[in-house]
């Protein structure tokens, strides 16, 4: 198809002419086949008449035998006829020929066959009266035929083709006048392409009703698409007007072809002004596109201020496809840019932080984690990202604390803290927790950011410093200070549940004797495996604790006071199994003291004072006790301290007395010494014994001056019996351990011995057994410069402690004094007897005199005597008495000492 004509008004002419050109040729074909017809017909017919014409004339002329006449005829009938040859053939004689002359037809020879071979030669027998002359043939002249049929096609032709082609001007003229309507269209889209949006397709009135139809709908599709356009072109507009970014379109030199609003706000001027000016002088960019970083740049605005701009750009094309300009779009994000710096510098120093960062969504989902946070942890972000941070949960943190947390952070509120977390590989991880809410514009939690800090070591160290500060070393048991905080608690929780809580009190008898006997290392161990024995007796909720020396202290929470006793009984049982420290059997016991909340005590404080006041109890009450608070014991405790008031006012004001018992030389029944005992007449309360008031004396440290005010009065007395004439008196004073161990003692003495000019072996002091076992260095050091003074020292009560003959040997010991429970019945059992019997020769091979205490009976003195027993005392031979009476007393004796004894 590709010689079709372009243009419809040249197709259409030329389908019309092809056409016309078509039938015009039918119709000559056709015309010149019926015009042959009708000349070969008429021809023919023609033929038929002339033959017979010509017949009659050479029938008449053949008769006569005329030759000429023939031959006339037949020229004749060549010249006017269309025949061009005539013939008389004579049955026996010569043809006569007449021929027209020869010449050439002016028709294609295709029609000069068709015509002769459609005119035959006529034939006629030439008969005359029933004889035959001869044949005349004619024969047609074709050419002449040929050639009108020929010419008449032509000028026919030639008509036609005229008459065609007046036609097809005339066609072509209408058609080109109708399809011009549709050249309207065209000058229309130039027009709207020419911005005339108001352009409208004409259409002329001859217009065939189809183009019409066409250009109507044209126009009015048009004026809605215009319409359309002018409504997209007015939202575009609106819309661009509107948007925050500024939007420029540039022609392809770059010169701004349209700016809207926002462009003229950023740019600060107005959108004439920049029009048809270049864009790098509207927008000079520093450093050129790109120096901003990525679609950044950086632009001076007419106001010299420096802005970061984000730009794009996109090309802008015509109908045929090629740049016909660009558009920019660009922002101003000199703000974010410096927000973005600095969010890029924060999101530096997070990702090196020292601390472990972590950030969850509003439902607590984990959305980031910095390495720290992986290191710390083990746990990398792609295992963690997406869950909630309770992986990390120890179970040692109390959920209270999540409680307490979850509501600061809820309400928008940091959240500070420690917790225990548990890393990847199962280890404990102490967390300071900082956790800090983002909020949206409503203030609601869209994002939590916690900020951990490894506190691990540091609560390691402090963990250190709480057992060193809460913790017993030697025994590993909570410490006092421990002890009274959780005592605290505990009362707390007794108190809030309303449930019982005892509160036990404990210390070893025996324990500072193991100590300075068998080394401090070794009491050290046993005080360890003490508080593991105790620790055995216990149930799961009870507290122990190590509160002092050989102290302990013990928390029995919902227990009934059976329990509390069971437990009590268990423990001091215990101590039954001796103790196998460092290759020794060690053997002691405890007393436990017991007082219970709330019927004991509101608070710790008491709680304990009243325990304290019990085991003080159980000790008076001797070895292996287990007293329970009581109200006695506190009233007995107040009765303590008013007496040590009392005794305080008494020493000061003198109403303390010394009272003699007699000291008997058995072989004589002679009173050769005295111990001085102290008496004290109180005021109000009369005379109260010296079992009741030397403890409290001693537990104040009030023994110290009274034991020096009785040496004093002692040996003021001693001389005043010397210069008397009773000499030989040697008077024992008792020392307690309290005043032994006070500071310069053997200074006091000498110092006092000397001030009243007696000689130092007229006092003796007696010291307890139980004064040796304690610091047995300092006591014999302490012995031995008494006995460098001259004094004698006696051990009393000797026999209720442990010493042994070895121990005793240290000692510079004078003289042993035989307990009076080993007296008492002396008559009756023979082990008190056996041990008196010991005692009494243990002394004699340690060159010790023995006294004998509490002799009652004269079986008690003889038996006494019969064994060895040099020196006795006794209310046999006299009860402690004043001055007056021991001087009447002594006198006695000294008259008669023999009888006294047996009396
Ligand atoms: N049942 C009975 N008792 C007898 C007999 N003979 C003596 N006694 C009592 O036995 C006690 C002997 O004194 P002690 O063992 O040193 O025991 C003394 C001594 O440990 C202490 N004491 C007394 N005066 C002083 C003192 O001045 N200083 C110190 N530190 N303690 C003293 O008080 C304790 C008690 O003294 P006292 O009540 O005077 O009791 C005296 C005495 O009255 C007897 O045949 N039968």
């Amino acid at each position: 198809m590709r010689f079709l004509p372009r243009s419809l008004l040249n197709r259409v002419f030329l389908l019309f002419a092809c056409i016309s050109g078509i039938l015009m040729m039918g119709s000559m074909v056709m015309f010149l086949h019926g015009q042959m017809t009708r000349e070969i017909d008429d021809a023919n017919d023609t033929g038929t008449m002339v033959i017979e014409i010509v017949a009659q004339a050479v029938a008449d002329a053949a008769v006569v035998n005329d030759l000429d006449s023939i031959k006339r005829t037949l020229d004749a009938a060549v010249n006017r006829t269309p025949f061009g040859s005539a013939r008389y053939i004579e049955v026996h004689g010569a043809p006569v020929v007449s021929r027209a002359p020869l010449r050439e037809s002016d028709a294609p020879r295709i029609i000069q066959e068709m015509v002769k071979e459609r005119l035959p030669d006529f034939n006629r027998v030439i008969e005359v009266g029933g004889r035959d002359y001869g044949v005349l043939r004619l024969g047609f002249l074709s050419e002449s035929v040929s050639d009108y049929l020929w010419w008449t096609f032509v000028r026919t032709a030639l008509f036609g083709m005229l008459a065609m082609a007046a036609g097809l001007l005339v066609v072509r003229w209408l058609l080109a006048r109708w399809l011009s309507n549709l050249g309207h269209l065209q000058y229309f889209v130039d027009q709207i392409q020419a911005g005339r949006l108001d352009a409208k397709a004409s259409v002329s009135t001859d217009a065939p009703v189809e183009i019409r139809r066409t250009l109507e709908q044209f126009n009015s599709v048009a004026a809605r698409f215009v319409s359309t356009l002018q409504h997209e072109k007015q939202r575009a507009e609106v819309t661009l007007h509107s948007i925050a970014d500024g939007v420029m379109t540039l022609d392809p030199e770059r010169r701004i072809v349209y700016a809207n609003v926002a462009a003229e706000r950023i740019l600060g001027q107005p959108a004439g002004s920049m029009q048809g000016r270049a864009l790098d002088s509207v927008l000079p960019m520093q450093g050129g596109e790109g120096a901003g970083g990525g679609p950044f740049v950086k632009v001076e605005l007419p106001d010299n201020h420096a802005a970061v701009l984000e730009l794009s750009r996109a090309p802008l094309q015509d109908q045929q496809g090629s740049v016909s300009g660009e558009v920019l779009a660009f922002r101003d994000v000199t703000q974010d840019h410096y927000i973005r710096r600095e969010l890029q510098r924060v999101s530096l120093a997070v990702q090196h932080a020292a601390s472990a960062i972590l950030t969850t969504d509003a439902a607590g989902r984990i959305d980031y984690v910095n390495p720290t946070f992986t290191a710390m942890t083990g746990y990398a972000f792609e295992e963690v990202c997406g869950k909630t941070p309770a992986f990390l949960k120890s179970r040692k943190v109390k959920p209270a604390v999540y409680v307490e947390l979850w509501a600061a952070v809820r309400a928008g509120r940091i959240w500070r803290g420690e917790l225990v977390n548990r890393c990847k590989d199962g280890s404990e991880l102490w967390c300071g927790l900082t956790i800090s809410v983002v909020l949206d514009h409503e203030g609601r939690p869209v994002q939590f950011v916690s900020v951990m800090e490894n506190t691990t070591e540091r609560k390691k160290a402090e963990q250190t410093i709480h057992r060193l500060a809460y913790f017993d070393s030697l025994t590993t048991l909570p410490n006092r200070r421990m002890f009274m905080e959780h005592a605290e608690e505990s009362v707390a929780t007794a108190s809030r549940r309303e449930h019982p809580l005892f509160v036990g009190y404990l210390d070893l008898d025996g324990f500072k004797h193991v100590n300075d006997s068998l080394g401090h290392h070794i009491g050290d161990s046993l005080l360890a495996a003490v508080g593991q024995r105790i620790t055995g007796c216990l149930r799961s909720g009870d507290f122990l604790g190590r509160i002092g020396g050989d102290e302990f202290a013990l928390l029995l929470p919902d227990a009934s006071v059976e329990t509390a006793r069971r437990i009590g009984h268990s423990i001091i049982e215990t101590f039954d199994r001796p103790f196998l420290i460092g290759g020794h059997d060690i053997q002691i016991s405890t007393s436990i003291g017991v007082s219970l909340f709330p019927a004991d005590g509101l608070d710790v404080a008491n709680l304990l004072r009243r325990a304290d006041m019990a085991l003080y109890k159980a000790k008076e009450m001797g070895k292996r006790q287990l007293v329970l608070f009581s109200e006695d014991i506190e009233t007995d405790k107040l009765e303590r301290s008013q007496l040590e008031l009392a005794l305080h006012a008494a020493l000061a004001r003198k109403e303390l007395r010394v009272h003699y018992q007699p000291k008997i030389e058995l072989g004589s029944g002679r009173i050769v010494g005295a111990e001085a005992l102290m008496r004290w007449n109180h005021p109000d309360k009369g005379p109260i014994g010296p079992d009741r008031f030397i403890p409290i004396a001693e537990e104040s440290r009030l023994i110290i001056p009274m034991g020096r005010w009785i040496i004093d009065e002692t040996c003021r007395q001693i001389r005043e019996w010397s210069d008397a004439g009773m000499r030989g008196i040697k008077v024992a004073v008792n020392i307690s351990a309290v005043q032994f161990r006070s500071p310069d003692l053997a200074g006091d003495i000498e110092r006092i011995v000397a001030s009243h000019g007696i000689s130092p072996d007229q006092l003796e002091l007696e010291v307890t057994e139980s004064v040796l076992m304690e610091d047995p260095a300092g006591v014999a050091a302490i012995m031995a410069r008494l006995r460098l003074i001259g004094l004698t020292i006696a051990i009393d009560d000797f026999g209720t402690g442990y010493s042994s003959l070895a121990y005793l040997k240290t000692f510079p010991v004078s003289v042993l004094k035989i307990d009076r429970t080993f007296v008492r019945d002396l008559e009756t059992d023979t082990n008190d007897k056996g041990i008196a019997e010991a005692i009494v020769s243990m002394a004699a091979v340690l060159g010790m005199r023995v006294v004998a205490e509490g002799v009652e009976t004269a079986a008690q003195a003889g038996i006494l005597q019969a064994m060895g027993c040099g020196l006795a005392q006794g209310y046999f031979f006299g009860k402690p008495m004043d001055k007056t009476l021991f001087e009447d007393h002594w006198r006695d004796r000294q008259a008669d000492g023999a009888l006294a004894i047996a009396g």
